[in-house]
């Protein structure tokens, strides 16, 4: 009996300077480090022991069945899955080597550096430029002109300038459902965040807005850490680095988007992928 609990120890095992090197490869530039995370609405459990890395300069891409926890993950980034009373977790979640539920860490400085982009374009009712000029203005700059800057600025980082730059003062509920994902993104630059979080950015828009906004999301990526929640398969392997394959509230796989697509360790991946559910 004693002999086979020594043979079921776990072997110390000399990491190989090949292990070393991947290991510091991965540990780089990590800005939301995940372990054994999970959340309660309830009594329903929606997340189970989730450990994950979100890269900066990186689009991750999170993919999975309806009700798989997509959006829980996401909103779990900012904490916004907190505005449910009901929700409790466990784990931990660092930013940048932060812990985020850290009483010393302000709810509204993460949600400062971690913007967020929603299913459905959500400009304010009121002006283009004032879209883009609020957020700033909350953080205290009046000055016009550092106001103009900053509203040029992000409309041509969301590559909607040229559209926009002759009505500026138009409200932007008259912009197409495109056109306002793209001011939402620019809006979400403005105050220069760190990590953009986007919640199904593309699923209300047309094809040509598409991948618009694919263009840009893959832009962006020289600058942000993205993570991206999406239904379209296409889509996650145009323009993720990383994909994660959830499922029932796991993360079944987490690798290289080429891997989950080509060459996937685990068969629910692959029959996912291939269509076979969901
Ligand atoms: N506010 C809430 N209160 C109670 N349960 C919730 C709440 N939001 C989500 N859930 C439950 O948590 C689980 C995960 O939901 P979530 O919205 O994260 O899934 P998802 O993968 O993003 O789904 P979809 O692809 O349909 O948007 C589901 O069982 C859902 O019913």
């Amino acid at each position: 009996m004693s002999a086979i609990t020594v043979m079921e120890q776990p072997k110390v095992k000399q990491r190989s300077n090949v292990e070393v090197l991947r290991t510091a490869e991965q540990e780089k530039d990590v800005v939301f480090d995940t372990q054994n995370l999970n959340l309660w609405y309830g009594d329903t459990q929606a997340l189970k022991d989730i450990d994950l890395s979100i890269r900066e300069k990186e689009v991750t891409a999170i993919i999975g069945p309806s009700g798989c926890g997509k959006s829980t993950y996401l909103k779990t980034l900012n904490r916004m899955v907190e505005l449910v009373p009901t929700v409790r977790t466990t784990g931990s979640i660092q930013y940048k080597g932060k812990s985020i539920f850290d009483r010393s860490l302000r709810v509204e400085e993460l949600r400062t550096q971690v913007g967020m982009v929603f299913q459905k374009p959500n400009p304010f009712p009121k002006s283009i430029y004032e879209n883009i000029a609020y957020g700033p203005k909350i953080h205290g700059i009046k000055n016009k002109m550092i106001l103009d800057e900053i509203v040029e600025k992000s409309l041509r980082g969301a590559y909607i300038w040229d559209e926009v730059k002759d009505r500026l003062h138009d409200n932007a509920y008259g912009l197409s459902g495109g056109q306002q994902q793209r001011l939402c993104i620019a809006r979400c630059l403005a105050i220069e965040p760190d990590v953009i979080l986007m919640d199904e950015p593309t699923s209300a828009l047309d094809p040509k807005s598409t991948l618009k906004v694919e263009e840009l999301i893959r832009d962006l990526k020289d600058d942000y850490a993205i993570v991206i929640v999406t239904h379209n398969m296409q889509q996650a392997a145009r323009i993720s680095d990383r994909t994660a394959f959830f499922l029932e509230g796991e993360v079944v796989e987490y690798d290289k988007t080429d891997v989950i697509f080509h060459e996937p360790q685990d068969r629910r991946t692959e029959d996912y992928i291939n269509g076979r559910f969901g």
